[in-house]
């Protein structure tokens, strides 16, 4: 992995934007900060029995496989969804389509160690068809980005590095997509991240209280 060659901007597909080396050094150590200050990452238990490898926190509203609410499994309330990361979506919008007017207010923090991964899938349970924006933090990853048909091919390998901004939207809103495999090791030892963080920003399109 060799920092010093810049890897450019790619359209992934149409309305998909990887942008690599989107935050610096600094703001990657803010956000895993922020990131270790949000407490209760859980594993997910999906409703045909499986148990979800990536450990969980939700902030603005909680998903349960497959809605959204405002309280967690154990009925405590979700954590706030705080208005610097919503700024910080806006500006990643921002850099990926030239929008300003991005208004996230759901954000999933997920944390992958060395041997966690996350299947093909879409992020449907939202009601808006607003754009997801993704940052990865610590250990690289294979991401998959692929159809809005089915799991299967065509789909594209990227690799995901602590930094990369990916923004997905318009007609990719709502491809299959997911995280075969972690690269363990690779996050730079001076980020102090042992695994990957992952976050990914949304609108719920939801009123609190007329949540399903
Ligand atoms: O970890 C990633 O890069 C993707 C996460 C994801 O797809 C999700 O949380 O829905
Ligand atoms: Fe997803």
């Amino acid at each position: 992995m060799d920092a010093l060659i810049p890897r450019p901007r790619a359209e992934v597909a149409p309305g998909a934007v990887h942008i690599p080396d989107w935050l610096d050094l600094d703001a990657q150590r803010r956000l895993v900060e922020a990131c270790r200050g949000w407490r209760g990452y859980r594993q997910t238990r999906l409703p045909n029995g499986g148990v979800m490898s990536v450990r969980t926190v939700c902030l603005g509203w909680h998903w349960h496989p497959y809605r959204y609410s405002k309280v967690t499994d154990d009925g405590s309330p979700v954590l706030p969804f705080p208005g610097w990361l919503g700024d910080l979506g806006r500006r990643a919008v921002s850099d990926a389509y030239g929008v300003s007017s991005y208004e996230p207010d759901i954000a999933l923090v997920n944390f992958y160690d060395s041997a966690a991964k996350m299947g093909m899938h879409q992020d449907k349970d939202e009601a808006s068809l607003e754009p997801v924006v993704s940052l990865s933090l610590g250990d690289a990853c294979v991401f998959r980005f692929g159809n809005t048909s089915d799991r299967g091919r065509p789909y594209t390998d990227v690799d995901l590095r602590s930094g990369d901004l990916f923004v997905f939207g318009g007609e990719s809103r709502l491809a299959f997509h997911g995280v075969p495999k972690v690269l363990p090791g690779t996050a730079d030892p001076e980020l102090g991240l042992v695994g990957r963080l992952n976050l990914t920003l949304r609108v719920s399109g939801l009123v609190s209280g007329e949540e399903g």
